[in-house]
């Protein structure tokens, strides 16, 4: 990033006036982003919070190029995005969701689910079926989980726990070049003890490879002990935005007081939101 005096580079995203609207001119017309800037550094994890219906995933859609913007402009490095369908920001964006088999085929094994991955980065010279150099490659990669996983690899995806599917979808997510990775809840459908290892895992892959990402949790602990930078939404909009000091001193009960600001009211789920 360089120091305060050394030189100013541009982000690594640059997320300038987004708007999306669904349904324009229609009843059911809904503001989903409106006017949403936010400029992210290289290497930055940006943790995302913000109640049901605020933006979040839209945000990442917006990034990943899944949603088209009604207004605004997105830029990756100094290149204009805007308009790059996904497929073409697949070669700087990989995303992981909440669910573990949306990143996976089940029916395929292991081996064949990361082969896909390989060749979704288009590495060069990866035939069909895995030479040694690969299997070798991919057996590395898994052993560094811990759960066993480089002595499955001709498994059925399907055969492996939620936790064990989430590992691998992570693992598969930044297996081929990547800038950015967008977390999307990737650790709300498991059990605590098996999100803390994934949130690890995500933590040693982000810091080794230098990435630069965001993830939506519903988690005020997770927002807060996990990353570089917390930013809230509401209503399509940035409305907190706490790095450094006033970060490291802000606690979960500030964070939900802050919540219910925003939200006009007093939160009755509290318990999900502390998890
Ligand atoms: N494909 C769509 N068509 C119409 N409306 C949509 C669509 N996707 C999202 N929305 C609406 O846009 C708004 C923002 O949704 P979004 O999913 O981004 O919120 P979120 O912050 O991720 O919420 P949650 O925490 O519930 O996942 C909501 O009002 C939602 O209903």
């Amino acid at each position: 990033m360089g120091g305060p005096f050394g030189p100013r580079r541009s982000p690594m995203i640059s997320a300038d006036a987004l708007q999306v609207v669904f349904n324009p001119g229609t009843p059911l017309e809904n503001h989903a982003l409106r006017g949403l800037t936010l400029d992210i550094p290289e290497g930055q994890w940006l943790t995302v919070i913000g109640s049901n219906g605020a933006g979040k995933s839209t945000l990442l859609n917006a990034l990943s190029g899944d949603i088209r913007l009604s207004a605004g402009r997105i830029l990756i490095g100094s290149q204009d995005v805007t308009r790059w369908p996904t497929h073409q920001r697949s070669a700087l964006v990989a995303r992981v969701f909440q669910d573990p088999l949306a990143g996976t085929c089940e029916r395929l094994t292991i081996e064949e689910n990361m082969a896909l991955a390989l060749r979704r980065g288009g590495v060069r010279g990866l035939r069909p079926a895995l030479g040694r150099h690969e299997r070798e490659y991919l057996r590395e990669r898994l052993s560094r989980l811990g759960l066993g996983l480089e002595n499955r690899l001709k498994d059925r995806m399907g055969l492996l726990s939620g936790g064990q599917r989430q590992a691998v979808s992570l693992l598969m997510a930044t297996l081929a070049p990547l800038r950015i990775l967008l977390l999307d809840e990737h650790t709300a459908a498991l059990d605590p003890r098996t999100a803390d290892l994934i949130l690890r895992l995500t933590q040693d892959l982000i810091r080794e490879l230098n990435l630069t990402a965001l993830m939506v949790t519903h988690s005020m602990k997770q927002a807060l002990h996990f990353g570089d930078r917390t930013v809230m939404l509401h209503e399509g909009k940035v409305v907190l935005d706490l790095t450094g000091a006033e970060r490291a001193g802000m606690t979960v009960e500030g964070l939900l007081a802050q919540f219910s600001h925003q939200r006009g009211e007093d939160l009755d789920d509290d318990a999900l939101l502390l998890g």
